[in-house]
């Protein structure tokens, strides 16, 4: 905000009738109290001008011209300096007569500068989850944030939802007139409001409305990727992103499921093996929030069981020097350009392109030539199986467009296209986790890796390992799968940071399969896993890919998958994007950006 100017003060009369003034400068509104002999103003209040609310002065009915008028200053304050203690704060001071004019300018300028191109009083439809997590939802909204959303005026449409997918089903159904959807629950209810949205006759323009959770729920990962770590429980910083939050679009992939061809959509991850364990095996205890994963994981990895599957995918980069440079060089274009757009009124909407070209694929300059397979064609599919729908994003196919500007661009409000299996050709990767050998085989560094016969089990013989040379840290025959996480965003919880190079809306899905290591290898991975320190171990295979096909080989003993933290049956299930297809609301414009990204140096 720095390079807001200093606009004019406003006089006002402070409620103990003594002498005030109210200034916005550097990105700073100051409550002054002016005193009578020389001596510096008293700072009464001082708040960020993001965090104001509203500046609002009365109308004069029922008072005389000659009257004082009330101005009401609403922010969310932080008062012990930090944004974990954001409280709402109201005051009013009065405005004498011959100050009305000046005051009318003042409330509209300062509001300009809160809301920089951001609607106000915005249209809220506010999902409520009377059960996720601790259960304590219903006394968090209104204690905390109704009234932040009733201080900024916004007119808000508060529905509780009552049983399993009723989330799903009012967004399937209700009228397309919400600025936003904020959802007070868990990630399964921002799941359910997609699936809603997503499956919907006018699916490409109800995606549009943008979804800002509110954590309620036990893991709240996409608040963990919006606002931190520290501030995943944030709630009062959650309710300020429905109010300020940027659009930042995100993909959605398509699981289609067989043998029964149900299609659900996902935004955060597809898991197997322990991952659903320390999950779906862990409901009972959710009393305890977001520590029963942790419970979860050690008892996943005290049984080290493999899980027997056989995994297609369609690799876009596997090299995870390189993954991880692409993803630091972005944060660091990004964060040069984020100046600007607190300075200076940059479109909200350009920030969440940066870092992507026009067809979605990473822009650094470095990145030509070897990320190379770019995975957005103009199908509305990354993975090329061309099932018919043109538009990806307005953003994107609307700016490609601009050549031929002279035919009016019409945006698809369509629906999105039929899932179908897809066809694996030569070029993807199988691993086959069926014919795992005895631990002992492997011989493994301290480290992690894993050394043995690499004879990549590929369609056609044709696989990126057998062309180039073999990489570190590529799959080995023989290695058992402790559990196979795919993602769309970096952390996956709090304590896990299981996709550091993740990036939003590049229409890629970030793919780990962890081999089967001793005990003591993954109890020591937990520490550091919050900060993305897993990545780089040599079990842990990790790749971007377009699209992928997952093939249970033990159905008896391993029954299920899971859909974004939901769980399904597992026979087989097929994987591909829709690129930025749907929308989140977040404070900056994209994800969190962690300190894995910011260390530009490493590696
Ligand atoms: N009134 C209700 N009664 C029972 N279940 C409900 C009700 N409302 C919603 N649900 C279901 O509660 C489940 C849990 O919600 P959600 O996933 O948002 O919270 P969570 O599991 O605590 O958090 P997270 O997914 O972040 O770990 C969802 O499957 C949702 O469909």
């Amino acid at each position: 905000m720095a390079a807001i100017s200093r606009h004019q003060d406003l006089p006002v009369i402070l409620h103990n009738d003594k002498r005030g003034l109210l200034t916005v400068e550097e990105g700073r509104l100051d409550v002054l109290q002016l005193s009578r002999d020389g001596r510096p103003p008293k700072r009464l209040l001082s708040t960020p001008i993001r965090n104001f609310l509203l500046a609002k002065l009365s109308n004069n009915k029922g008072k005389g011209l000659d009257q004082n008028r009330r101005l009401d200053l609403h922010t969310l304050g932080n008062p012990s300096g930090n944004s974990t203690s954001l409280k709402l704060t109201k005051l009013h001071v009065l405005v004498e007569p011959i100050n009305v004019p000046e005051a009318e300018e003042w409330c509209e300028n300062t509001m300009g500068l809160a809301y920089k191109g951001i609607k106000r009083n915005k249209k809220v439809l506010l999902l409520v989850n009377p059960v996720g997590g601790k259960g304590k939802a219903k006394s968090i909204v209104h204690d905390t944030v109704l009234p932040i959303l009733q201080a900024a005026e916004c007119q808000t449409d508060l529905r509780e939802t009552t049983h399993r997918l009723h989330a799903e089903e009012i967004t399937n159904s209700i009228e397309l007139d919400y600025d936003v959807i904020a959802t007070a629950s868990g990630d399964g209810l921002v799941y359910e409001v997609l699936n809603g949205l997503a499956s919907r006759s006018d699916a490409k323009k109800a995606l549009k409305i943008p979804i800002a959770p509110i954590p309620t729920g036990s893991a709240n990962a996409v608040c963990t990727n919006l606002f931190g770590v520290k501030d995943t429980f944030n709630i009062p910083l959650a309710t300020l992103n429905i109010l300020k939050g940027q659009t930042l679009p995100i993909d959605l992939c398509s699981v289609l499921l067989l043998p029964s061809l149900q299609r659900r959509f996902c935004f955060l991850s597809t898991a197997l093996g322990l991952m659903v364990d320390l999950d779906i095996g862990t409901e009972h205890l959710r009393w305890m929030g977001d520590n029963r994963f942790l419970y979860g994981f050690l008892r996943g990895i005290a049984n080290n069981k493999n899980c027997k599957t056989k995994i297609h995918l369609k690799v876009v980069e596997d090299d995870k020097i390189s993954m991880a440079r692409k993803a630091r060089d972005r944060v660091k274009q990004r964060t040069i350009k984020d100046d600007k757009v607190w300075g200076g009124g940059t479109n909200p909407l350009v920030n969440g392109m940066n870092g992507l070209n026009i067809s979605g694929s990473i822009g650094t300059k470095k990145s030509e030539g070897d990320g190379a397979k770019t995975p957005l064609p103009e199908d509305g599919h990354a993975n090329g199986n061309g099932n018919g729908s043109t538009d990806t994003n307005d953003m994107i196919t609307g700016a490609s467009r601009v050549e031929g500007a002279e035919k009016e661009y019409v945006p698809d409000h369509g629906p999105i296209p039929d899932a179908k299996p897809l066809q694996p050709d030569s070029t993807w990767i199988t691993i086959d986790s069926s014919g795992a050998l005895p631990k002992s085989t492997l011989k493994r560094s301290s480290k992690g890796s894993l050394r043995g016969n690499r004879s990549s089990t590929v369609n056609g013989g044709n696989s990126i390992n057998t062309q180039n040379a073999v990489k570190k840290g590529d799959w080995i025959d023989g290695e058992g799968v402790l559990y196979f996480y795919a993602g769309m965003m970096p952390w996956v919880a709090r304590d896990l940071m299981q996709w550091p190079v993740s990036i939003s809306g590049d229409g890629l899905i970030d793919v780990v399969v962890q081999s089967i290591v001793p005990r003591m290898m993954m109890a020591n991975a937990i520490t550091g896993a919050e900060k993305g320190e897993a990545y780089w171990l040599e079990c842990q295979h990790y790749y971007k890919v377009s699209a992928f096909i997952v093939e249970n080989l033990d159905k008896a003993k391993q029954s299920i998958f899971t859909i974004d933290g939901e769980s399904f049956p597992w026979d087989t299930f097929h994987v591909e994007v829709h690129p930025r297809i749907a929308n989140l609301l977040s404070l900056n414009g994209d994800f969190y950006v962690s300190d894995f990204l910011r260390k530009h140096d490493e590696k």
